[in-house]
This record gives C-alpha cells, structure tokens and sequence, in this order.
C-alpha cells in the first residue's frame, strides 16, 4: 500500500525489444510482435511462466523463438518491466483479480456499486477476463451477455467463444434471445453470410429484416447474388482476380462508380491499386489523407515532441529514441509489401509503416478496433431486457460484413 503507482505499458513493443537485445536474441519485428502475443495468451490463460516453458514446446512459435528462447524472453520482459515499476494491460486484470480474491471486502465494495451486468462480444472472452466477471458478479445471476460465436477473432490472444457457447448449460435456467433479424445487411450479403458460416458451433441463420432498394439505374439482378465465394492461395492472386472481375464488368454495362472493393486491412490496398491499374482501370482509395496528416503520424510526432522535452529520458542516440518511439507505437521498419504478411497463426499482419500503427498488443476494446468504419454500438434498451436473476444470452446475428472496416 502507498508509494507510487506504477505505469501502465502502452504496448509490449519496446520492453520486448530491450529484452531481447539483453539477452542478444537477433528477432525481427514480426518475430517480437508474435511474442507480444504469446506474453498476452500466457497471461490471460493465467499460467504460470514454468507452465508455459512446458507449454510452449507445442505450440507454434516463429523459427528465431524456439520454446526455450521464448520463455527467456517472457522471464526477462517481466522482469525488465517490473524493475521499471510499469504494468501492462494483461497485469491489470491480474491484480485486480488477485485483490478482489484476497480481499474480499474490496470484492463486496464493488458488488454494491454494480448489480447488473452487461457483456457485449462474448465470444471474446479470455479465461482471465470470465474470472474477473464471476468474482464481480459473486452469487449473483444478474448477468446478459450478448455475442456471436462467428465472429470471434481473437482466439489467438487466448480469447474463446467456449464461454458463449457453454452459456446455457453453465447458466442454469438462463434465457436465450437469438437475435437472427439482421437490419444491417442486404439479403444477398446476409445469403453468403449465412452459406459461409452454415454448421458452425453456434451459428445462426440470418434473416433479412429488409428487402433491398432497388434504384432504377440498377442493373437487374446486379447483387441478385454472389455466387459461391473463393478462396485465393496469395493477396497477389486475390487482387488480380477482383481487378479482372471488374474489368469485366466495366465491359458488360457496370458504371465504375457503382463499384467498391472492400478490404480487411489498409495493407492490402496498395495490391488491389496494382492489380487494378494493370487491368486498364481507374480507381480512388477512399480515406486516403496526406502523410502528415495521418492519425498515427500526427501520434508519433506528439510521442517524439514529449520525448525531446523529457529532460529525464536517457542520453541515448537519436536514432534509437526515434526507433523506440515509433516501434513503441506499433510501427515496424519493413516497407509494406502490398500484401498481408500472414502471421503464423494464420492471421494477417497489419503492422507497417504505411497501415494504421496501433499495436495489435495494446489494450484496446473491440470497440475501439471498429470504431474506425463500422458503428458497433446500439442502445442495449431496443434489446428485450434479461428478467431479473435470470442470465440471458443473446446470439447476435453476424453482421454479414467482414471486409468493411479496416484496422
Ligand atoms: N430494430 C431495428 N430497426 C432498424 N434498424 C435496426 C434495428 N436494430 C438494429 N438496427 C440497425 O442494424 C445495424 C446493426 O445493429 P447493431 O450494431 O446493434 O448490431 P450488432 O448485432 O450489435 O452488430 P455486430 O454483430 O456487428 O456487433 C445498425 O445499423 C442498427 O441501426
């Protein structure tokens, strides 16, 4: 009790890094970023650092990071991060689950102030995080959870719609509202949804609330439907199958304004531009603003202005303030490719200098990753609301739009 309260990381990034040059670990960004990940996975599948030195033989780490370097670096980030009295996200819920835990008028202090409880994407939960929730709620079943199992992405960080799944058998008693009316989306979008998704653990069969408008310059049957989708083996491959298909239909009758390319990530956006212009057609990057005005540059600048005013900060050459600055931040130095790097976990990489920087280990809500293109949030009053003392769960219907936003 008392003394100064430690600071919480920003992102793992540069205490990673100073982890693995003290133990003269020659790993790329990408190689770092994976253990960032790992640290995350480790953390909120609360297992202990021997545990996981066992763990780790079996799972799939990048090739400079076999398990035994792995583990070093994880002892060695904690313990570069405890000697500078900082904290990360992860240590947050961990104390916060160990006071409530070992203090249990702390734990009857925040039951008072809290008595009903909303979850909103549960498939996202980590065993850390479903903790936490069953020591706020203690006895209670005051409890709605809202979530999609379909959606569930971040498995990878130790995150797992298990919780959503198992709702009703752990809940005894507890209502289920499947929302399957999808206001969002346009039939044929919600028909794809729908066929992709078809036989999954908890998926659900969506029904257009909406017929679609059909405008008089519409070409008939124009989004009738979308076929069958396909899958390509590289982005490269993707972009010049999308870039044909257009030119395709430019020849039939489209107008080109009438069509979009939607992509994950910004990454990809050089690929498609390519692609595209190979193909003889024009296209414009929605959202496309001027360098310095991009949002991250504008946040590194603010970052590297506070540092050249930190009278404190160690006398280090400028070029190592500046690459701990901006890798802090969640920037790599490899030029982006045009394409996804994959990540060994299959999921694609988003870091580079050119696609938005945040961290993908930083705290941050998945609310707050969609913000950017798709508004996720909606009056949790339109919904029926849970009977008192009686869980409910609420399968969301998948929005049936993947590609829209981009991180
Ligand atoms: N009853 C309704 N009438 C008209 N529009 C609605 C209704 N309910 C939701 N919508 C619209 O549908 C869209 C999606 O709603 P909302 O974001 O609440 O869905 P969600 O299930 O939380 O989505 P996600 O699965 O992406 O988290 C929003 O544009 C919202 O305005």
């Amino acid at each position: 009790m008392g003394g100064q309260l430690p600071r919480i990381l920003e992102s793992k990034g540069r205490v990673l890094g100073q982890a693995a040059e003290q133990l003269r670990l020659r790993v790329d960004t990408a190689a770092l970023r994976d253990a960032a990940a790992e640290i995350e996975w480790r953390k909120v599948s609360r297992m202990p650092l021997e545990a996981y030195a066992r763990a780790a033989e079996s799972r799939s780490l990048p090739a400079t990071l076999p398990a035994d370097r792995m583990t070093a670096l994880h002892e060695r980030y904690e313990r570069l991060k405890d000697e500078g009295r900082r904290i990360d996200f992860e240590d947050v819920l961990l104390a916060t689950a160990g006071m409530l835990e070992s203090e249990p008028w702390i734990a009857e202090q925040v039951r008072e102030q809290y008595r009903v409880f909303v979850v909103d994407e549960y498939q996202d939960v980590s065993p850390l995080q479903q903790q936490l929730l069953e020591q706020w709620l203690g006895t209670r079943r005051e409890l709605c959870v809202v979530g999609d199992a379909n959606q569930t992405i971040y498995s990878f960080t130790g995150a797992t719609s298990e919780y959503l799944l198992q709702f009703a058998s752990r809940w005894d008693g507890a209502r289920i509202v499947r929302l399957e009316r999808n206001y969002r989306s346009a039939p044929p979008i919600l028909s794809l949804a729908n066929r992709l998704m078809r036989g999954r653990p908890g998926a659900l069969e969506l029904i257009p609330a909406t017929q679609l408008p059909k405008p008089a310059s519409a070409r008939p049957g124009a989004l009738a439907d979308f076929g069958n989708s396909t899958a390509y083996d590289t982005d490269g491959e993707e972009a010049r199958a999308v870039a044909a298909a257009i030119a395709a239909e430019i020849a039939g009758g489209t107008r080109p304004e009438r069509i979009a390319v939607l992509y994950r990530v910004n990454a990809q956006a050089a690929l498609f531009q390519a692609a595209l212009a190979d193909a003889g057609v024009g296209a414009r990057q929605q959202g496309a603003v001027k360098f310095f005005d991009l949002p991250d540059v504008k946040l590194a600048i603010v970052a590297l202005a506070q540092l050249a005013r930190d009278t404190k900060a160690p006398a280090v050459p400028l070029f190592q303030s500046v690459s701990d600055v901006v890798r802090d931040l969640g920037w790599t130095s490899q030029r982006p490719e045009g394409g996804v790097r994959p990540r060994r976990n299959g999921r694609p990489s988003t870091r580079s200098w050119s696609s938005p920087t945040r961290p993908p280990t930083a705290p941050r809500s998945r609310s707050s990753r969609r913000s950017c293109s798709i508004g996720r949030r909606r009056s949790t009053s339109r919904r029926s609301p849970p009977s008192p003392s009686r869980p409910c769960t609420a399968r969301r219907a998948s929005s049936g739009t993947p590609y829209t936003w981009s991180d």
